[in-house]
């Protein structure tokens, strides 16, 4: 167990999948998110590109973001926060010099690691029917490309197939292991539907395989115990959070419209303190005391 602050934010990721079994990653679509995440006590936090494009832009998954869309969310949650955080690079927006410039980009911003997947680049949601894939090949150029480009080892690269709804099983795990091969550090088999795949999985991948619990989607919610016993060392949430906040957030405006008031849903919401002390706000007011001290005297 370390807490090492001079760890990497790829070492810590790569501790935090050691010290947990498994270890929870979950979805953050905002800077604030991500500190109530780790306040509660999470070890690993997710940028979801899905997120991304609903929660910033207001628009579908569907590989219309560009790399500076996910950049820009995911520094704003490495600036507040120590956890390690993984991002999705969907397909990583182009060939392999995109892939390179995203690669770098995203360990300069503090990023912990990634995940490119093998859709092609108009992707879907890994949940949604009619998907496509580029060949094992291109996929595994893909991945070379980011370990080619890593300015630091550490930096975790995850492979991620949506192959079983296109190809089937056998495929999915031969990409997974061709891309294992080309260096990649983690696997995301996308959109399973039994445990006994996941199983299959962990039995001949030699790294960690993450889970995707998503909800509404594909996977049944297994829990952490289940896919413990299968062999699962990551288990990602990546809109659990999200979904939520979208829900509260139409109950307050419904009410706010129907009601003239929002008194009955003041219990649903986070009081002042509890966000000042989310973001640190007295923290800061203090500073601003102590440096301008002397003018207030004046
Ligand atoms: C993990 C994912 O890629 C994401 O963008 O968060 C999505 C999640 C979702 O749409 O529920 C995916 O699984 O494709
Ligand atoms: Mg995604």
């Amino acid at each position: 167990m370390t807490a090492n602050q001079n760890l990497s934010p790829g070492q810590k990721l790569r501790q935090a999948v050691k010290d947990h079994a498994p270890l929870q990653v979950v979805g953050a679509v905002t800077a604030n998110s991500a500190i109530i995440a780790e306040k509660v006590g999470h070890k690993a936090l997710y940028l979801s590109g899905g997120g991304v494009a609903a929660s910033s832009l207001g628009i579908p998954d569907l590989g219309i973001t560009t790399l500076h869309d996910v950049l820009e969310d995911a520094k704003r949650i490495t600036a507040v926060t120590s956890a390690p955080l993984l991002v999705d690079v969907d397909t990583g927006w182009g060939g392999t010099f995109n892939i390179a410039r995203a690669t770098r980009e995203m360990i300069q911003a503090g990023v912990a690691g990634f995940h490119i997947e093998d859709q092609v680049m108009q992707k879907r949601c890994g949940h949604r029917p009619n998907k496509a894939i580029v060949s094992l090949s291109e996929m595994v150029d893909r991945v070379k490309s980011a370990v080619d480009a890593r300015t630091d080892a550490s930096f975790v690269i995850m492979a991620r197939t949506d192959a079983l709804a296109v190809e089937g099983m056998q495929s999915a795990i031969d990409r997974a292991m061709a891309c294992v091969e080309a260096g990649a550090d983690m696997i995301f088999p996308e959109a399973m539907n039994k445990l006994e795949q996941y199983a299959e999985f962990t039995s001949v991948i030699k790294v960690p395989v993450l889970a995707n619990i998503t909800e509404f989607g594909a996977t049944p919610l297994y829990t952490t115990a289940e896919l413990s016993a299968v062999g699962v060392q990551l288990v990602l949430y990546p809109l659990s959070a999200f979904r939520a906040m979208c829900k509260a957030a139409e109950n307050v405006y419904t009410h706010l419209l129907t009601e003239g008031t929002q008194k009955n849903v003041i219990d649903t919401m986070q009081t002042r303190m509890e966000l000042y002390d989310t973001i640190g706000y007295h923290a800061f007011e203090q500073k601003l005391d102590q440096l301008f001290a002397e003018k207030g005297a004046e």
